[in-house]
């Protein structure tokens, strides 16, 4: 029988990976994971825990702005500050995550790997062979290419910039775009959209997301439609970006905010046998690859799943119980829950409203600024669409609110385990909280 050093290796560290690596080096495995940046991947250096603590400061500002005459005086943000701020908050998760997997029994390998054939992986010059390996490489950003492209900036370089520039140009107008314009706002920048169609966000509820520009719009963001970025140009006083017939904007900086691509050139697919399409790594209903001992999780994944990372701690964790035994099932996708981190934010879950006017379920609206909860610091803006079954059953929820994401997590159970109204009562909620405001509403 072959010997391998490894009983299974992961190409990345990510969400993807590591959610997965540690429980399954505790089950006495070998397991190695292979970096070539920081550890723990995107979400923690570069996205969701980075953003988050950006957008810290324009939730206390909003809450401030809706509370005047109960607190005096604007909250304004010291960007300089912030960014420091959030340096420290995600400069030791890194560390964190390393440790935790190194004190699961997890070997750490830095380097670039690359795939030589079905069981090596080759890192700067030093081969490791593995039973099975998973690959979880993510995605980076996708860049626009046209003309003057290599002036604009990834959303890593937004969060790194020490002074917020005046004028900030934003292509597209997906997630990165509506958070990091909400952001930039906020702290006092003067943001353009280039929006691609007429449409931002387009895999969320539109008159929730058209409530949220009209928003945008009334504190200065302003969004051009349907605007065919042409090419960016340095000129005297900034970048011209060029758009439409010959239209053209002078801003200071550009983000380009155009979607994420997945990471599989240059790993060794070929080589070992492992197909993907230009939207990731082809897999089955076990995250096998076409190569049988090699298993793919996280973004880099061609899958109609949302690009999220509870999805890919959920695909990381199915392995792990794939890999250890513990389950021969294919996965089996419960809701995933996402939220656009706008103030306000939108967030769902399950069936949409779009999808629950084609079938035969019970839909309930609810204005937000109604339920009492919400008045204490005066919301204004919000709607809710909780969705049903012929049973009762809570199969779908989508609002847009200050508080929005916590609302949908909290009603997450219910959608994924299908309550009935009896256990949904036998929730008794802390009160008062935005847990017992949304079941209320939910019941
Ligand atoms: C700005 C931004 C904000 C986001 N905000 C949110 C949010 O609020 N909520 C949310 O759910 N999701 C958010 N996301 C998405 C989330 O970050 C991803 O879904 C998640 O990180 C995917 O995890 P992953 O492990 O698949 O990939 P990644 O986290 O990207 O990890 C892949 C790792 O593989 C490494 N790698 C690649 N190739 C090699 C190689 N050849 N050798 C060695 N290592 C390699 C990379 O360096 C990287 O560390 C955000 C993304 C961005 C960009
Ligand atoms: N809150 C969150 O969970 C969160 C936050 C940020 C990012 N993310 C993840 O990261 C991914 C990437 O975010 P994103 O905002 O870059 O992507 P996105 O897919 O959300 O949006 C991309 C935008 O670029 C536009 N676009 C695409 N191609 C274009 C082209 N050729 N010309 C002009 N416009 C074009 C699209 O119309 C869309 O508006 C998201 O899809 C999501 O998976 C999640």
């Amino acid at each position: 029988m072959v010997q391998y050093d490894y009983d299974v290796l992961y190409l990345g560290s990510g969400h993807g990976a590591f959610d997965g690596a540690g429980p399954l080096a505790a089950t006495g495995k070998r397991v190695g994971v292979i970096e070539s940046d920081m550890i723990g991947g995107t979400c923690p250096n570069y996205g969701c825990n980075a953003k988050i603590t950006l957008d810290a400061p324009v939730v206390l500002q909003r809450t401030a702005e809706r509370m005047q005459g109960i607190v005096d005086g604007a909250v304004t943000i010291n960007w300089g500050n912030l960014v420091a701020h959030k340096q420290d908050v995600i400069k030791p998760l890194p560390d964190a995550i390393g440790h935790a997997l190194t004190g699961a029994g997890v070997t750490m390998i830095n380097g670039r790997g690359r795939l030589t054939d079905a069981h090596t992986i080759e890192v700067a010059g030093q081969t490791y062979t593995a039973d099975k390996i998973v690959i979880a490489t993510g995605q980076r950003p996708h860049r626009l290419a046209i003309p003057g492209d290599e002036l604009a900036h990834d959303s890593r370089a937004f969060m790194d910039l020490t002074t917020l520039p005046k004028r900030i140009g934003i292509l597209g107008s997906g997630y990165i775009s509506m958070e990091f314009a909400t952001i930039a706002n906020a702290a006092g920048a003067e943001v353009t959209v280039f929006m691609r169609g007429d449409q931002a966000l387009r895999e969320f509820h539109q008159p929730f997301v058209r409530q949220v520009m009209a928003d945008m719009e009334r504190r200065g963001i302003t969004f051009i439609p349907n605007a065919q970025v042409a090419g960016l140009e340095k000129i005297t006083d900034g970048i011209a970006v060029h758009y439409g017939q010959s239209q053209s904007k002078t801003v200071d900086w550009v983000l380009d905010a155009t979607g994420r691509v997945p990471n599989i050139e240059e790993i060794g697919l070929e080589a070992a046998g492992v197909v993907a399409t230009p939207h990731g790594i082809t897999v089955n209903d076990h995250l096998q690859t076409t190569a049988p001992n090699i298993y793919a999780s996280g973004d880099v994944l061609d899958k109609p799943q949302p690009k999220l990372t509870p999805t890919a701690t959920f695909e990381s964790y199915y392995l792990f119980q794939l890999l250890s035994g513990q389950t021969t099932a294919p996965i089996d996708y419960p809701a995933i829950p996402s939220t656009v981190y706008t103030t306000p934010r939108i967030a769902k879950v399950g069936v949409t409203p779009e999808q629950a006017a084609k079938g035969d379920y019970q839909v309930v609206r609810n204005h937000i600024p109604d339920d009492w909860y919400r008045q204490i610091d005066q919301e204004t803006l919000g709607d809710n669409v909780l969705i049903y079954d012929a049973d009762h059953h809570l199969v779908g929820a989508t609002e847009f609110s200050a508080q929005a994401e916590d609302a949908i997590n909290t009603l997450l159970p219910a959608v994924v385990f299908q309550y009935t109204p009896a256990q949904m009562w036998r929730l008794a909620h802390i009160f008062p909280s935005i847990s017992a405001s949304a079941w209320h509403k939910a019941r």
